[in-house]
């Protein structure tokens, strides 16, 4: 913008029109100038807002944009982690404190399940012979009843006898599929010990719902199980993987929220004010900070007792006969009790990169490569800096993915191919592996993505391997995959071959530039050497391109 004063020539129309009066006093002429300088000032201001968001579109339209795409669970917020860990290890320390509520959540929210699962199965019918003596023997028709009764029980020596799952004995949300039901006769022999650690356990409950909400309440997002869409019901009747593969609709519907940063901006001003930094007097820090006191004593004053729930012989027997694994649940932390249910607890990275949060809409990250990681080929501040998209995976969250096809340069996407076996939580129809290949397809087929370089995370190897070994047959869900060797290396390799056929045959372009691996992400030292190779194929791709750098 420039001065309205652009002409001098006392003959010009316009400077005749804004030209001071003649008969102006000294009065008005001071004020007059004090407002050109003003209105100086303010046009200055206009033009240099002007020009920095003109750069600010020149460097967006220039900063590397990379698409992490995939079902839901597939990795992509675990690899988003893995590239922050890798490339910004600053920034990505800064921020890990902030994790340690969430794998809290995490690890409180598997025992709750478990307790849920008990509940359920110390509330059958026991067996008319068992020696009903003491109240809480009795079965109760609901949880709070049988709670109540517990507390005032002594008799240690008292066994709960409940028959296993049959169809008819639990209520039809929470009925086990034909493949859950047990075929054992033997019915589960519960004791007092039971009783009093559902019991003492109780508190739990408590902490799982103000981690929620202090997670939640930081992004205004929060959806608690009850008040989700129906269409979001159905995607959050999330399954249970099972021992065989199939799954089981009574895993805890996911906690998630909406948008990345507000959620740990806000523990991390808690966390400062229990370090005593930062505005340690503002009410919603105060109501963090207690909260996180609060659920970080009750965690560690349960420890033992989680301990003692997830390593009791008899509680492992009820999930395994109900087919459940939670070792394979994302977010598992039962291994893990007596490090991370303590006072002091500190999230490591692996900690960091296990937890588990599920993406709802897309997240934008940017990625700033720190000094030290630095490649050789990032010759320029643009191929230092990255714009990252992590989206939500499950099916009614795709539609949100097209908007930012347009001026995408890669896309890393990633398919899960421990997965062969289970069916998709949105759509219990239609098996994982499956939906990971149509979704290949498509994006693979996209116009849109045309000229971007594709690459291919072939991810959770390392729980290809545990349910193969376990006796999993890939041929029974894949009939394609013939009499090969039942192994991990051969189905990966196998795999690996059908997505690169799919690229080559679908693409709209066949020599764009493709890179498939496989990983397990949960391994941050092997997922960084392969993002170093995969971040320098993709700069020495681009260094090549004279449209970008
Ligand atoms: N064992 C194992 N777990 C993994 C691996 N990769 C990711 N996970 C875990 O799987 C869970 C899901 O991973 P996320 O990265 O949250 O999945 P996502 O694709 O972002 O899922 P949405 O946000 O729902 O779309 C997390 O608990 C991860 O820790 C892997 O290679 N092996
Ligand atoms: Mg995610």
């Amino acid at each position: 913008m420039q001065s309205s004063r652009l002409s001098t020539d006392p003959d010009d129309p316009l400077t005749a029109a804004i030209a001071p009066p003649t008969n102006e006093t000294p009065e008005e002429r001071e004020r007059r100038l004090r407002q050109e300088e003003e209105a100086k000032r303010i046009s200055d201001e206009i033009d240099e807002r002007l020009k920095l968001d003109r750069a600010a579109w020149k460097r967006h339209k220039s900063t590397f944009k990379l698409l992490l795409l995939g079902q839901s669970e597939s990795g992509k917020s675990t690899t988003l982690k893995n590239f922050q860990l890798a490339f910004a290890p600053k920034a990505w320390k800064a921020e890990r404190a902030s994790w340690r509520a969430v794998i809290q959540l995490n690890l409180v929210r598997s025992i709750n399940h478990i307790l849920d699962i008990l509940s359920q199965e110390m509330s059958k019918t026991p067996s008319p012979t068992s020696p009903l003596s003491s109240p809480f023997l009795r079965p109760a028709t609901t949880q709070g009843r049988l709670d109540n009764q517990s507390a005032t029980s002594t008799n240690a020596s008292t066994i709960i006898t409940a028959a296993s799952s049959t169809a008819s004995d639990l209520d039809h949300s929470s009925s086990p599929s034909p493949t859950e039901r047990s075929s054992s006769p033997t019915p589960v022999q519960f004791t007092n010990m039971h009783a009093l650690l559902k019991l003492r356990l109780v508190p739990l409950r408590r902490v799982e719902a103000d981690l929620k909400h202090l997670i939640g309440a930081a992004t205004d997002e929060l959806a608690p199980d009850s008040s989700v869409s129906p269409d979001q019901a159905v995607e959050d009747a999330n399954a249970a993987v099972l021992f065989d593969g199939t799954v089981s609709r009574r895993r805890p519907a996911e906690f998630y929220v909406r948008s990345n940063n507000s959620w740990r901006d806000a523990l991390r001003s808690a966390y400062q004010g229990l370090h005593g930094e930062g505005d340690t007097r503002a009410v919603a820090t105060l109501d963090g900070q207690s909260k996180l006191e609060d659920a970080t004593e009750i965690i560690a004053s349960c420890a033992e007792d989680m301990q003692s729930l997830w390593n009791d012989p008899v509680v492992r027997d009820v999930l395994r006969r109900r087919k459940i694994r939670m070792e394979l649940m994302p977010g598992f932390f039962l291994d893990d009790i007596a490090r991370i249910a303590v006072r002091n607890y500190e999230p490591t990275d692996d900690d960091v990169v296990r937890a588990r949060l599920r993406t709802l809409g897309v997240q934008e990250h940017r990625l700033v490569m720190e000094r030290s990681g630095v490649s050789s080929l990032a010759t320029n501040d643009v191929s230092r800096e990255w714009m990252i998209y992590d989206v939500g995976g499950s099916r009614t969250s795709r539609a949100a993915w097209f908007p930012y096809f347009d001026d995408a340069n890669a896309i890393l996407f990633l398919a899960p191919i421990s997965c062969f076996d289970e069916l998709l939580q949105e759509d219990r129809r239609v098996n994982r592996l499956e939906d990971s290949f149509l979704l290949w397809k498509a994006i693979i087929q996209s116009k849109l993505l045309a000229k971007c370089i594709i690459v291919l995370f072939l991810n959770k190897y390392d729980l290809l391997e545990k349910k193969l070994r376990s006796g999993v047959q890939v041929k029974k869900y894949l009939p394609s995959f013939g009499d090969r060797e039942n192994s991990a290396p051969v189905l990966a390799q196998y795999l690996h071959q059908k997505f690169k056929d799919q690229h080559r045959e679908h693409s709209p372009q066949p020599r764009r530039p493709f890179y498939g691996y496989v990983t397990t992400c949960i391994n941050t030292k092997a997922t960084t050497s392969t993002l170093n190779a995969v971040r320098d194929g993709i700069l020495r791709h681009n260094l090549q391109r004279a449209d970008f750098v």
